[in-house]
């Protein structure tokens, strides 16, 4: 990643203004009153003033920003500190050696340094693995064909820690998604473990990035414009910065300041499909920088491949019809990687086209 090759280069409209905007920034919640909360029961241990204003809070976050930070959300810091450092020493070693584990047409998930959003090069190298192992998915993308096949993690020898960092890390992200998906639920006027149902098998996964330092930041991103297309997605960034979301108010690109210890939580577009856009999946966009090095690691919690993505029936009437069609969440999810191996001439599929 030495010269910055043309396939990196955004579009004018697309490359980052390098003094980024600070003002307003996404909400920070205090997760503190949810200490002995179960959303899978459905229980409420702390039913006081304080949960139900933080379930305001999550909710009026989630209409105004689809982003918002959260602190005091019970993950140790040691793990977070522990996957980071294998994150550094997995990276840090030989390109020859990462391609060891190089994910390919069959091994979807492994390291990766060539991925692109929507057509143009992210200024980046990834790690990926599934939470369960092994992961079920739809062997074909194509409708009808019903053969299931199974994702399996590509674990490096070097650093020999990587897969216990990684484990241990994933189990504790796992239990703060599903208190999120509770007090998501609560907030759409839902029983806490509403959404529970959709991830018995589900495809949940993690991701290691590492932005490398960038000569041409006005001109490179880490990662292009995009949405997420998963549920909710739980990011960890280190100090460096880059993070950047598309405010709602006025359409413009808003720095996400890093906050020691904090988690960056987003909707994605499945929550966007479940409230019938009550709540939004917002652009984001990474920027590069001259100088440091980034790490982050966005924790992707999907459901099951077997859903049907579709407007809930509690959130749709007739006044307030379903706006979209009902999808398959695992031919979604295999057509996207799939499709991450060519340079298409079409944009990648998209919650829109199954809008009513
Ligand atoms: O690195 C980040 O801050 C965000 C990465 C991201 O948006 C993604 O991987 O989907
Ligand atoms: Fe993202």
């Amino acid at each position: 990643m030495g010269e910055v090759d043309p396939a990196f280069i955004q579009d004018v409209e697309h490359r980052p203004k390098l003094a980024a905007i600070q003002a307003e920034g996404i909400p920070l919640i205090d997760l503190a009153a949810l200490a002995g909360y179960s959303p899978s029961d459905g229980t409420v241990a702390a039913s006081t003033t304080a949960f139900e204003e933080l379930v305001a809070e999550i909710g009026e976050a989630c209409k105004k920003w689809g982003f918002f930070a959260v602190v005091n959300h019970g993950v140790a810091a040691e793990k977070r500190e522990r996957i980071g450092r294998e994150a550094r020493e997995f990276f840090g070693q030989s390109l020859e050696e990462k391609k060891k584990v190089r994910r390919d047409e069959k091994r979807v998930v492994g390291y990766y340094e060539t991925e692109h959003t929507k057509n143009v090069r992210d200024w980046k190298e990834v790690f990926d693995f599934t939470v369960k192992e092994p992961t079920l998915v739809p062997a074909s993308p194509k409708d009808g064909e019903e053969a299931i096949m199974e994702w399996n993690n590509q674990w490096p020898e070097y650093p020999p820690g990587l897969r216990e960092a990684c484990e241990e890390y994933a189990q504790e992200l796992e239990k703060l998604a599903y208190k999120l998906m509770g007090l998501i639920a609560q907030s759409l006027g839902l029983p806490a473990n509403r959404f529970d149902e959709y991830y018995k098998d589900h495809t949940t996964f993690v991701r290691l990035n590492h932005y490398p330092p960038c000569p041409a930041p006005h001109l490179a991103l880490g990662v292009g414009r995009h949405k997420d297309s998963g549920a909710l997605t739980i990011l960890a960034q280190d100090d460096v910065g880059g993070l950047e979301v598309k405010r709602k108010s006025d359409g413009e690109w808003v720095l996400v300041k890093p906050i020691p210890d904090a988690f960056i939580i987003n909707v994605g577009d499945i929550i966007q499909v479940w409230s019938n856009d009550t709540y939004e999946s917002v652009e984001h966009r990474v920027m590069v920088n001259s100088k440091k090095e980034r790490f982050s690691i966005p924790f992707f919690f999907n459901p099951s491949h077997y859903v049907m993505v579709q407007p809930l029936k509690e959130l749709t009437d007739e006044h307030n019809p379903p706006k979209y069609r009902p999808y398959n969440w695992g031919k979604f999810l295999v057509t996207r990687k799939g499709s991450n191996f060519k340079k298409l001439d079409v944009e990648n599929l998209q919650i829109y086209h199954f809008r009513i």
